[in-house]
């Protein structure tokens, strides 16, 4: 079985360092000339799929675009996770779940085993409950084959209050980098524990070095980071994988310019 930090880097080796993120926001579907109930949605996250993911390393749907039409949304998530992965994209899952490690192992059965209609490639967690609750997932995602994205800085203003604040010296965000690279210790080329560190920072303030694994950095585009910030803060730095949302899918709903979109989003960001 080849782990998930090999298969990351070969598919950002073939197609490039891009992640496009699948936001299905009510104004998008509004500004596509869709309608806003589940049809649309599915219009939408389908279009989204002929047009990328025959092109681009990863794409990233946002469950609770999907969860928010109940659970006729979440079949429409199953299928865009089935299709993309069908046309060669690696599919991040991006649930940011997280919880005590007896209910992580639930997580763990939807988003990492085998058979699970949500189980994409990997999946985006969050550490706030204490890094070591998540452990079921990262078992889950070892034994198959599958990656984990765990929140460490995230682009938004306000996390800075919990993932800056220091604990004995060391910030919290830097105990989640330190528990992740311990984690991906040995593995080659990547571990398949990747961090979520935010574009849009003014600087990390962590030690990213001994990290063995994958940088999922979102941001770019609506949230105003570009590819001046991921070489001011990642310069050097192993896999960088930026994402962008809204500010590729605004060139919908014409697949070729979706798609054309994407791909100069990637080369701008290889430039
Ligand atoms: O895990 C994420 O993807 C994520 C982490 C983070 O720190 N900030 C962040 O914006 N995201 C997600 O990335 C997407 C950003 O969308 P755009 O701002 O439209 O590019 C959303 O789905 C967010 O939930």
């Amino acid at each position: 079985m080849t782990g998930f930090g090999a298969r990351l880097t070969a598919a950002v080796g073939a197609r490039g360092a891009l992640c496009v993120g699948i936001d299905p926001h009510p104004g998008l579907l509004d500004a596509w000339g869709l309608p806003l109930g589940v049809d649309g949605l599915e219009r939408f996250a389908m279009t989204c799929v002929e047009a990328l993911a025959g092109e681009v390393a990863v794409l990233k749907p946002q469950s609770a675009f999907f969860e928010a039409h109940g659970s006729r949304g979440v079949a429409v998530l199953e299928r865009v996770i089935a299709e993309s992965r069908a046309a060669g994209a690696l599919v991040l899952v991006d649930a940011k779940r997280g919880d005590i490690g007896s209910t992580m192992a639930a997580y763990a059965q939807a988003y990492l085993a085998d058979g699970s209609p949500l189980a994409g490639d990997a999946v985006t967690l969050s550490p706030y409950l204490g890094f070591g609750s998540l452990e079921p997932a990262l078992v889950t995602a070892e034994a198959t084959g599958r990656g984990v994205f765990v929140l460490a800085l995230t682009s938004n203003p306000e996390g800075a209050q919990v993932q800056r604040a220091e604990q004995g010296g060391r910030s919290v965000a830097q105990a989640v980098v330190d528990a992740a690279a311990a984690r991906n210790a040995g593995a080659e080329p990547l571990g398949p524990v990747g961090l979520v560190v935010g574009a849009t920072l003014a600087e990390t303030g962590v030690d990213l070095t001994g990290l063995n694994g994958a940088i999922l950095a979102p941001g770019v585009g609506a949230q105003g980071a570009g590819p001046a910030d991921l070489s001011r803060l990642f310069g050097g730095a192993g896999v960088v994988l930026p994402t962008s949302s809204r500010d590729v899918l605004r060139h919908g709903p014409d697949t070729a310019a979706l798609r054309e979109a994407a791909l100069r989003l990637r080369d701008e960001l290889v430039a």
